[in-house]
């Protein structure tokens, strides 16, 4: 017998990709269970399936930093505070992040995709149902969104729970209004400039930063993170980056472009939830 469950959760977590660097990612997760029925007549009770898979999926996937182990593109080292790693991008550019090792998740695969993280969660997830349970199948897929979206990464360092891990990211959609009316338009220009991006707060950039690297660094309830990126992947703001202040950011820079005119930002942190923000100058 055949069990599906669609749209279990859904994960926001960053990664790391030859091509892209540093990719802030949201995905929704899909189970589906085959054996035998049980006692009760049921593969496996759902409300068991639900709980299982959400607790795993949120405690060794949700807002931590994919690193594929199988790729000649990374070294890592472990040390007494967590976890340092250095990633070569394809453009020969380097990306260098260190801390706690509960920020990391450690994927047996040359590359993250979604069918290399599916492979990988279920191997760890082997014996987490009854033996009733002949075969696990788990898959990742993205919202569907028609309109503009960018990917960016992030971490907040004030925040009590995991945001503040340094590299996790969202998948969003943004909507922008000028007067009132959607601009496509401007949509397209922050989904361009945000595209694959480390949006870094200007108080934790260190001195050694120069016009090629930028370096963060700080000191959070988990440990202290390190990260090191190439400036062309990434937008300095002067402030923390939650999604409120990032709307704000959005719509005061819109603004600055266009003196008179209303700004409305919808921005999105991952599916279904954001903030909005205004400003006119
Ligand atoms: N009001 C705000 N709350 C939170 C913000 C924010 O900007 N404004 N940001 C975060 C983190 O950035 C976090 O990455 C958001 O991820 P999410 O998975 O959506 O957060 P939760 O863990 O609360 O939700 P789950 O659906 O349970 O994973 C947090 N809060």
């Amino acid at each position: 017998m055949h069990l599906f469950v669609d749209n279990l959760t859904n994960v926001d977590f960053s990664y790391l990709d030859y091509r892209r660097g540093l990719v802030g990612e949201t995905w929704l997760a899909n189970a589906a269970l085959d054996g035998a029925l049980d006692s009760q007549g049921m593969v496996c009770d759902f409300g068991v399936v639900k709980k299982t898979l959400r607790h795993w999926l949120d405690d060794q996937l949700d807002h931590r930093l994919l690193v594929p182990t199988r790729s000649p593109h990374l070294k890592l080292e472990r040390n007494p505070q967590g976890v340092g790693i250095t990633w070569q991008v394809q453009s020969g550019e380097v990306i260098a992040v260190s801390g706690p090792e509960q920020a990391f998740a450690f994927v047996e695969a040359e590359s993250v995709t979604a069918d290399s993280v599916a492979a990988w969660s279920v191997q760890q997830l082997a014996s987490a149902f009854p033996t009733s349970v002949e075969q696990l199948q788990l898959s990742f897929t993205c919202e569907e969104i028609a309109s503009p979206y960018y990917h960016y990464s992030h971490g907040l360092k004030k925040h009590e729970g995991n945001c503040q891990r340094i590299a996790h990211g969202h998948r969003s959609r943004i909507q922008i209004f000028l007067d009132g009316e959607r601009s496509g338009e401007w949509e397209s220009n922050w989904a361009d400039r945000w595209r694959d991006i480390y949006l870094g707060t200007r108080e934790d950039l260190q001195v050694e930063s120069d016009e090629q690297t930028l370096h963060f660094a700080y000191q959070a309830q988990q440990g202290r993170f390190t990260l090191a990126i190439p400036a062309n992947h990434c937008e300095l703001v002067d402030c923390d980056t939650t999604v409120e202040q990032l709307a704000q950011y959005i719509a005061e820079t819109i603004s600055a472009e266009r003196p008179g005119t209303e700004v409305r930002v919808r921005a999105y942190e991952g599916i279904g939830k954001g903030a909005v923000a205004s400003a006119k100058s």
